[in-house]
């Protein structure tokens, strides 16, 4: 997905986020997602004490919220081995096959992008997943006859930004389906807290709420903003960071006080200024801002739906009631927007 690289709220990876420094490495360091946890634990033990591979575990959720991290942290608590490709990658049956007859028992492959993968190698994949075996052709013509090879036990781990982009077949293969959601802001400070001790810097208690509220509900992007805010924190000789110095690197930043930045705004206004409120189909806001459709419904309007600003319809995208105030507009009477504002108001 083609994001601009200078959003610094994107929640997808860049070049520059050290991710692999500040990954947890166990369930237990793994702050938040509760429930997929607890449940992913349970799993876990009860693989172990049976002495089995862990079955299938697919991980669909917003970018950046911690599906490689998790899929790491399986391998390591089942204490087996971890491979890592993603869909776009395996470019051939050949590639997958390769890839699956050398694992070692009980392994864990690791998929990313699942849902990117050629139709001819997902073919592959059916029966690797079912009974742990391959079915190859050798041969050409009338002579080629189809050999079954055994794998070793693996588990497969897939993850994917929308789930719905899974073909039915791959889907239902999966024994272990895990979402993941955005991570509440006391989540988040948690997170911000652990990061700004590894990389060994101070800060105050309203500055990592200050630094979490504005994460978008996304643990990448916590950690990305603690970086930047610590730029300017050492220019001005804050320290430790509290609220006003994490607040000033983030305004100038132009990150709002919900965590929305220039290209959520834009979203925003395009829909009021232009479309009324909307109802607004998404193949036109993604012209209109010279965005690919799939990084408006997967990057950027996620948390915009869960902070209740927009709604998506069946008839196109409306601005909520709170969409309009964010942007300090009034709605216009009559907008659709009222309408949708039931479901937004309990969050
Ligand atoms: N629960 C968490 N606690 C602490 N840090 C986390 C947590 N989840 C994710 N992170 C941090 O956020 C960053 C992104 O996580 P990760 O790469 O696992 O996301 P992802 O869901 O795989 O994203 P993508 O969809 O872009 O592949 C990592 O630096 C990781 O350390
Ligand atoms: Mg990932």
């Amino acid at each position: 997905m083609a994001t601009d690289p200078a959003r610094i709220t994107t929640p997808e990876r860049t070049t520059e986020d050290a991710d692999a420094a500040l990954r947890p490495k166990s369930l237990d360091e793994f702050v938040g997602q509760q429930a997929a946890r607890e449940n992913l634990r349970i799993f876990v033990n009860a693989a172990k004490s049976r002495g089995e591979a862990l079955d299938h575990v697919l991980f669909h959720g917003p970018p950046g919220l911690g599906k490689t991290t998790l899929a790491g942290i399986l391998a390591r608590e089942m204490g087996v081995g971890f491979r890592a490709t993603s869909g776009p990658v395996i470019a051939k049956s050949g590639d997958l096959a390769a890839l699956l007859t050398n694992l070692e028992d009980g392994d864990v492959l690791f998929i990313d992008e699942i849902h990117r993968l050629n139709p001819a190698v997902e073919e592959v994949l059916y029966p690797a997943m079912e009974d742990r075996a391959l079915d190859l052709m050798i041969g050409e013509g009338p002579s080629a006859r189809s050999v079954r090879i055994d794998l070793p036990r693996f588990t497969l781990v897939g993850a994917t930004t929308r789930q719905g982009l899974l073909t039915t077949p791959l889907r239902d293969r999966f024994g272990i389906p895990v979402r993941l959601n955005f991570y509440t802001v006391q989540e988040l400070q948690l997170v911000v807290g652990r990061a700004a001790r590894l990389l060994g810097l101070q800060i105050t208690d309203d500055g990592t709420a200050e630094i979490a509220r504005r994460s978008r509900g996304t643990p990448r992007i916590a950690g990305r903003l603690l970086r930047r805010v610590r730029d300017f924190a050492h220019a001005v000789g804050a320290d430790p960071i509290d609220a006003a110095a994490a607040d000033k690197a983030l305004s100038r930043l132009e990150i709002d006080n919900l965590g929305l930045d220039a290209m959520d705004r834009r979203y925003l206004n395009m829909i009021a200024d232009l479309y009324g409120g909307g109802p607004v189909g998404v193949e036109t806001l993604a012209a209109g801002l010279s965005e690919p459709r799939d990084t408006i419904e997967d990057v950027i309007e996620p948390y915009l739906i869960q902070l209740g600003l927009i709604a998506r319809t069946a008839r196109g995208r409306c601005l909520n009631g709170r969409g309009w105030t964010h942007l300090g507009l009034t709605p216009p009477a009559g907008a659709q927007a009222g309408l949708f504002d039931s479901g937004a108001a309990s969050k």
